[in-house]
């Protein structure tokens, strides 16, 4: 059985090396959504019986260990000094550095690795993470997927 959840964040970023507008400070609305397997949860009298992960959960976890770190800041890529030097030069700016470029591809691989860490197979029901898809704008996404390259 596999089960989705969806949050919402604002953040800001550039494609520093892009050809197009990209290359531009701006912002996004993105979307994250994620696909966990597992069991049905039997245990009976359990809260989460019927449940392959109680969706409140799910989305606790992806606050504390993705969203609410990347809400209202601006992701830069390490490489990008022109703009990360402007970004220390701001008192208490909120900026997450990334070890890659912040593009949809790299965003989703970032926050499938730090959440596969994150669920935990905690009634044994085979429990894990399938898939971060990160909505980029409405239109266009991107898929980290288990196993995948
Ligand atoms: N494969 C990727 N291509 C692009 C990415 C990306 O992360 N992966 N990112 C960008 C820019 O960040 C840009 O902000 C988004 O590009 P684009 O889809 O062209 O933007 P629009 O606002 O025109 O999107 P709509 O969906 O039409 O509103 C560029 N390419
Ligand atoms: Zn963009």
């Amino acid at each position: 059985m596999q089960i989705t959840t969806r949050l919402e964040f604002d953040a800001g970023h550039r494609i520093p090396s892009h050809k197009s507008q990209c290359r531009n400070l701006h912002g996004h609305r993105y979307v994250i959504e994620i696909t966990l397997s597992g069991d049905i949860i039997q245990n009976e009298g359990a809260s989460e019986q019927g449940m392959v992960m109680d969706f409140s959960d799910v989305k606790a976890i992806a606050r504390q260990q993705v969203v609410d770190k990347w809400d209202h800041a601006f992701l830069v890529y390490k490489g990008d000094t022109a703009v990360l030097d402007f970004l220390k030069t701001m008192p208490d700016h909120k900026t997450v550095v990334m070890n890659s470029v912040p593009t949809a591809e790299n965003m989703a691989a970032e926050a499938f690795r730090i959440l596969d860490a994150s669920y935990k197979d905690t009634y044994g029901n085979h429990l894990r993470l399938e898939r971060v898809r990160l909505f980029e704008t409405p239109n266009s996404w991107a898929d980290a997927l288990r196993n995948a390259d």
